[in-house]
């Protein structure tokens, strides 16, 4: 067991066991499809995935599988590490367990997070919150002498293949929504966009009843994502459950080879809610252990959120009247870094 609990504390990550949630059928959306007519099909798949639950994946990404496995082996050997030399790339690596941001939740995880360099390279985040409560350090502590060397190569590889596929998936969404090309891709693939990448290692549940551990526990408790998208996927171990719209848990089956994408609290903002920011959580009630990376595409730091004029021209929905209130990046990190994992970070911020 890798993540030390108190008994107090396991007590608060411990679900009541109830029966497994009904495997959600997550729609796929082709990114390589031709254009023309299968483009078309394939970005109003990706609108009314995004309408609906705010989750779908993406199959036809063109990223090398052999490039994926490589990054969650090394991401998977790391773990294995003993404690005390993956405590040494806190600084390096941002590597932490069980707290999940400042405010006290906690849950059966370890993890490393990376903020995102202009170049593209992944470096330590200040900050264990799943919001990106500070910008990312400066610069990359020279560490290829240290066991995290080759998986840091790799994950600054993987962090930039997981943009570009950010970047595809978001212009895709662009003309299904009939906005300009690069009206929501810029936001993420500015220099100074504001993206992160988490690995997440989520060790085997305790074996119960020696420990007196419950059957299911949190391994990552019940939250939206804030950015514009997330990219996930997971060595192909469960876990991960998305909320639909009546609020009913859906457990998502292991992945293969696509990759799952979330909408994020500010694409629901962009788009005057008509996408939806999924709640999403992990469960951990395997024997196996689950290793899952997340980029996160984040827009600049300066840069003024609020519904797009094109989306609120004959929004039925809203008539025309925007439900958010604008606000810059930097002005929702720091509201969002006051609040615990579960909260509504839009509340605040709607008309
Ligand atoms: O580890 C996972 O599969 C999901 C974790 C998550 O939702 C997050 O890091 O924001
Ligand atoms: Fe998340």
């Amino acid at each position: 067991m890798v993540v030390v609990l108190a008994k107090g504390e396991l007590d608060q990550i411990a679900l009541p066991s109830a029966d497994l949630p009904p495997v959600a059928d997550v729609p796929a959306v082709d990114l390589s499809a031709p254009a023309g007519a299968a483009r078309e099909a394939a970005a109003r798949a990706l609108v009314a995935a995004c309408e609906e639950d705010g989750f779908f994946r993406v199959t036809g990404h063109g990223v090398p599988m052999e490039l994926v496995r490589a990054a969650e082996a090394a991401a998977a050997a790391f773990f294995e590490l003993p404690e005390g030399e993956k405590e040494v790339e806190a600084p390096t690596l941002g590597y932490g367990s069980k707290q999940i941001g400042g405010n006290g939740d906690l849950g059966w995880v370890e993890y490393l997070l990376l903020g995102v360099t202009p170049a593209g390279a992944a470096v330590p985040a200040s900050s264990s919150s799943t919001l990106p409560c500070a910008a990312a350090a400066a610069s990359a502590a020279s560490s290829s002498s240290t066991p995290a060397g080759p998986l840091r190569g790799l994950l600054d590889e993987y962090t930039v293949a997981m943009r570009r596929m950010a970047c595809a998936v978001l212009e895709l969404m662009a003309e299904g929504l009939g906005l300009a090309a690069g009206e929501l891709a810029r936001l993420v693939a500015r220099v100074d966009s504001d993206c992160m990448l988490r690995v997440n290692h989520y060790p085997p549940r305790p074996a119960a009843p020696a420990a007196g551990a419950p059957p299911n526990l949190t391994g990552f408790g019940e939250h939206t994502d804030p950015q514009i998208i997330s990219v996930l996927r997971s060595n192909g171990t469960s876990g991960l459950e998305v909320a639909r719209r009546d609020g009913a848990w859906a457990a998502v089956p292991a992945d293969g080879d696509a990759f799952f994408i979330n909408v994020g609290d500010t694409l629901q903002v962009l788009t005057n809610g008509r996408f939806r920011s999924v709640r999403h959580r992990v469960v951990v009630n395997s024997e196996r252990s689950r290793v899952s990376m997340i980029f996160f595409g984040g827009p600049p730091p300066d840069e003024k959120l609020a519904p797009l004029p094109e989306l609120l021209v004959g929004d039925g929905a809203g008539g025309g009247r925007s439900r958010y209130r604008e606000f810059t990046w930097t002005e929702f990190k720091a509201s969002g870094c006051r609040t615990r994992l579960e909260e509504d970070r839009l509340a605040r911020f709607e008309n």
